[in-house]
């Protein structure tokens, strides 16, 4: 994987495309705290209008619930991919729920005491997710991180996904890469040339999967390494690309 410095932008949007799009670090500036982050104006009216070009091929791919896209985005009610993938909502408007866990419950009270030791910590509880923050206060990292990992011996069937100031522990077996592969199976995104933008680790499992199928990965940012062959320098930039498109 190469650093991605040198990386060029992507192409003009093509009408051929099937377009999964990233949403915090990708659509959205990152903020202090996931309450905090801000919808830039022009993004809902870009995002309507190349849906309608694309023949609804555009969809959301986020860690966040798809009750949090919705009211980020309303109006609009994208096909998309919440919880890094476990929530699924397809282009027919039909929804896939996830599974309710039993131990996570213990987890999160357990996640809730170390929290409290470092005023700034986060515990977002996402029901089948649950992410432990830092940026509010980064010497909660470790104890964040090795409670994490402590747990997951007794946490069966779930494991560990490092983000972006962010460790969230959920269920194995389901990816931002398993999320675009099962709606590039579908209509309207079957048979069409797959592009994944986004910024973070967890979207390496959706690069993957596009660049196997001829697709093209584009990284917002500079985290390296990473399998993107393309790249935009900040969500201002995935903004100003995406209305040049619309
Ligand atoms: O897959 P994404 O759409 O990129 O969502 C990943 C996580 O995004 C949110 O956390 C991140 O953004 C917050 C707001 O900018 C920031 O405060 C936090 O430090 C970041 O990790 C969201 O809260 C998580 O649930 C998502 O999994």
């Amino acid at each position: 994987m190469d650093a991605p410095a040198h990386l060029p932008p992507p192409p003009a949007i093509a009408d051929d495309w099937a377009l999964f799009l990233d949403v915090d670090g990708t659509l959205l500036a990152i903020a202090g705290t996931p309450d905090a982050v801000r919808v830039p104006p022009g993004l809902i009216d870009a995002l309507a209008s190349l849906q309608q070009r694309l023949d609804g091929a555009l969809a959301l791919v986020s860690g966040r619930r798809l009750a949090q896209l919705d009211a980020l985005f309303a109006p609009l009610k994208l096909p998309a991919a919440g919880l890094h993938g476990l929530e699924r909502r397809h282009a027919d408007n039909h929804i896939d729920p996830p599974t309710p866990p039993s131990l996570l419950a213990v987890f999160h009270r357990k996640a809730e005491l170390v929290a409290e030791r470092y005023p700034g910590a986060l515990v977002e509880d996402k029901d089948s997710t649950i992410a432990l923050h830092w940026r509010g206060n980064p010497h909660a990292e470790q104890a964040l991180r090795e409670l994490s990992e402590a747990a997951l011996p007794w946490l069966h069937d779930y494991r560990l996904q490092p983000g972006d100031g962010v460790i969230e522990v959920r269920p194995v077996g389901t990816d931002k890469g398993d999320a675009i592969a099962a709606l590039l199976d579908e209509a309207p995104f079957a048979g069409r040339h797959a592009v994944f933008v986004g910024d973070d680790l967890t979207d390496e499992h959706g690069f993957e999967v596009v660049l196997d199928r001829g697709g093209m990965a584009v990284l917002v940012g500079n985290r390296q390494p990473s399998r993107a062959r393309h790249r935009l320098h900040d969500p201002a930039a995935v903004l100003a690309w995406l209305a040049a498109g619309a």
